[in-house]
């Protein structure tokens, strides 16, 4: 399994400011439990996010020799591409593509096709610096805006991105609107498609749906998941409908109901999650 630990994703809507410094601990804590990737930062707009407008100096005191985690930063514009490469604990860049017109404007100010031509400047950017860029696909599974939704459409873009040499695309359940039967079908008809892109899934759900929605990816071949403790967070750009990040302890309990092998040191996750609790007052 290739795990993906969110603490950007708890934190960027938290509405009380988490001190830089607990940040910083955190994170370096989250780096000793074995994820294969920590999605911590974000360098978009301090206006628009501001709790997370001090990812410079968290960036500045990631310890990379506690483990071979790599860093992902999450950016929103070639100008947030170049802020983050000139970190050197940043591994990876996340650029949130969203499969919803209404959405990629209301998330990144542009249109879809004005996005992709970014995106192509962002990923020689990126080649150049030695680093990765990997795609989240944004209401990959529907949307509340009243667009129709078709797999056909994921299938779409996943085409040009795998034109450009995208590797890595995350199937975002956004707003939390995928059911298992969407989730199903999106696995069953993309991945096989591009074999050269590694898919995950970034889920957004209700604690009660999590488990049938891993299940429902996991039997159709996704080995790739993004959670966050506790199901903290969400994405504040979708606010009326926000909902919670896929839980890590349920992801935890799915691997071993379903005896799926990991690399998690779950004494290290116990001291994170004693960590997240102080500061998301769980
Ligand atoms: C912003 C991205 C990463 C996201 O959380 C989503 O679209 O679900």
């Amino acid at each position: 399994m290739f795990l993906t630990e969110c603490p950007r994703d708890a934190m960027q809507g938290w509405g009380e400011f988490i001190p830089t410094g607990k940040k910083i601990d955190y994170i370096n804590s989250l780096m000793e439990v074995g994820f294969d990737v920590l999605d911590s930062l974000s360098f978009v707009s301090p206006k628009a996010i501001p709790q997370m407008a001090d990812s410079d100096e968290v960036a500045g005191n990631i310890d990379k020799s506690l483990s071979n985690t790599k860093v992902s930063a999450i950016i929103g514009n070639y100008r947030g591409a170049e802020k983050a490469l000139k970190h050197q604990s940043v591994d990876i860049l996340g650029f949130p593509f969203s499969i919803s017109e209404t959405f990629q404007h209301r998330n990144t100010n542009k249109s879809q096709e004005e996005a992709f031509n970014e995106i192509i400047k962002m990923l020689e950017l990126v080649k150049s610096e030695n680093r990765e860029l990997n795609i989240y696909f944004s209401m990959a599974f529907g949307n509340p805006y009243g667009e129709m939704w078709k797999w056909e459409d994921v299938d779409f873009w996943a085409q040009r991105f795998s034109e450009i040499g995208i590797k890595n695309i995350l199937l975002s359940d956004t707003t939390g609107v995928a059911t298992p039967e969407t989730i199903s079908l999106l696995f069953e008809k993309i991945p096989s498609k591009y074999p050269e892109i590694h898919f995950g899934s970034h889920f957004h759900n209700r604690y009660e749906d999590s488990y049938s929605k891993l299940k429902a990816a996991y039997d159709k071949g996704c080995r790739r998941f993004d959670s966050a403790i506790k199901g903290i967070g969400g994405c504040p750009m979708a606010k009326d409908d926000l909902v919670g990040n896929m839980p890590t302890e349920q992801v935890i309990n799915f691997m071993s109901v379903e005896k799926v092998e990991h690399h998690l040191n779950l004494l290290n996750f116990e001291s994170s999650y004693n960590k997240a609790k102080d500061i998301f007052h769980f």
